[in-house]
């Protein structure tokens, strides 16, 4: 039998005298031809180095073991950190942390950074990427500081919230289009792989997921000249996307800019002052930044 199954899951959980921890996201992928959509996704090669959030048993990670030049891979859970590790004890290119990944909203633990970066070394020219099935509690940080890292990801596939996965991939004017929108699509190409419905999972979460698969495109990346301001920037303007542009600016440069100089920026942009933050692409944010930018070089949120 399978060691990714419900039947399999619930008896080991209930031999080691525990059960799912709904805090940490355990919703473990029971679908096991997922697995192999997800792998695909990713399109693995020897040549590639991987970031697993959540190593869970360890059934996504030997699969993906197979594949991968290494794997780096961090559980939270100290349970399944040792039950992962008897699967994976043969695999020495596998890197196993049992950490928090996270330092804090913001920041990857440097644990995780560091080991990627050391077996980025043991392989020149390989890429590095970021396969897991991930906590939805900690799914937008991790999706988004690690397009802030020192190793930017080639490729990124990862199971999350639907909910999550629309945000990412919307449009401007639609009603999931925001801040992470702006986020991926400035420095990636997005989309959905696979929807997927609660049973696909032991124990069932209470939403739909989704397959997401982001692509960083160098090109775009290297069109945004200060990748952090223009986090910060959307992020601010985006707290009320609804609400128009002008009033938005104005409220997150406070004592940076003058009413006056924000109209200025506007009008050089040929906004009218019933532009709403909703309807601005990525080419028009990256202008607008810009022009914020070249006035207010040392705002930060
Ligand atoms: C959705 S499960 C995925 C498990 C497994 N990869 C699978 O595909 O079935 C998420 C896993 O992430 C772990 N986890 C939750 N928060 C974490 C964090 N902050 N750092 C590292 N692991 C975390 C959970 O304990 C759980 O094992």
């Amino acid at each position: 039998m399978s060691r990714q199954t419900k039947t399999f899951l619930m008896n080991r959980f209930r031999e080691m005298g525990i059960s799912p921890a709904t805090r940490h996201g355990q919703n473990f992928l029971i679908d096991l031809n997922l697995h192999r959509v997800i792998i695909d996704a990713a399109d693995l090669t020897n040549q590639d180095v991987v970031l697993e959030v959540g190593t869970g048993t360890g059934a996504l990670t030997t699969l993906m073991a197979e594949k991968a030049a290494a794997v780096i891979t961090v559980e939270i859970d100290g349970h399944l950190f040792e039950l992962a590790s008897e699967h994976l004890i043969d695999y020495p290119h596998v890197t196993m942390l049992h950490i928090d990944a996270l330092k804090n909203k913001n920041h990857f633990d440097s644990r995780v950074m560091e080991a990627v970066g050391e077996r980025l070394a043991e392989a020149p020219d390989s890429r590095f990427k970021l396969v897991a099935n991930l906590p939805y509690n900690i799914a937008t940080p991790v999706l988004s500081n690690l397009l802030l890292c020192e190793h930017v990801p080639h490729t990124m596939v990862a199971t999350i919230q639907k909910e999550l996965g629309d945000r990412i991939v919307a449009q401007p004017w639609s009603r999931d289009y925001g801040a992470l929108s702006v986020w991926m699509q400035c420095q990636a190409d997005a989309e959905i792989v696979r929807l997927m419905p609660p049973t696909v999972f032991w124990p069932m979460p209470k939403v739909d997921s989704a397959i997401v698969r982001i692509v960083v495109d160098p090109v775009k990346r290297n069109s945004v000249p200060d990748l952090r301001f223009f986090h910060q920037f959307v992020k601010a303007i985006f707290i009320h996307r609804r609400k128009f542009l002008r009033a938005n600016v104005v409220a997150a440069l406070k004592h940076h800019l003058s009413k006056t100089e924000v109209d200025e920026i506007l009008a050089e942009m040929q906004l009218s002052e019933e532009a709403r933050t909703e309807q601005l692409d990525v080419p028009t944010l990256l202008k607008l930044t810009e022009l914020v930018r070249a006035r207010a070089p040392g705002w930060t949120l």
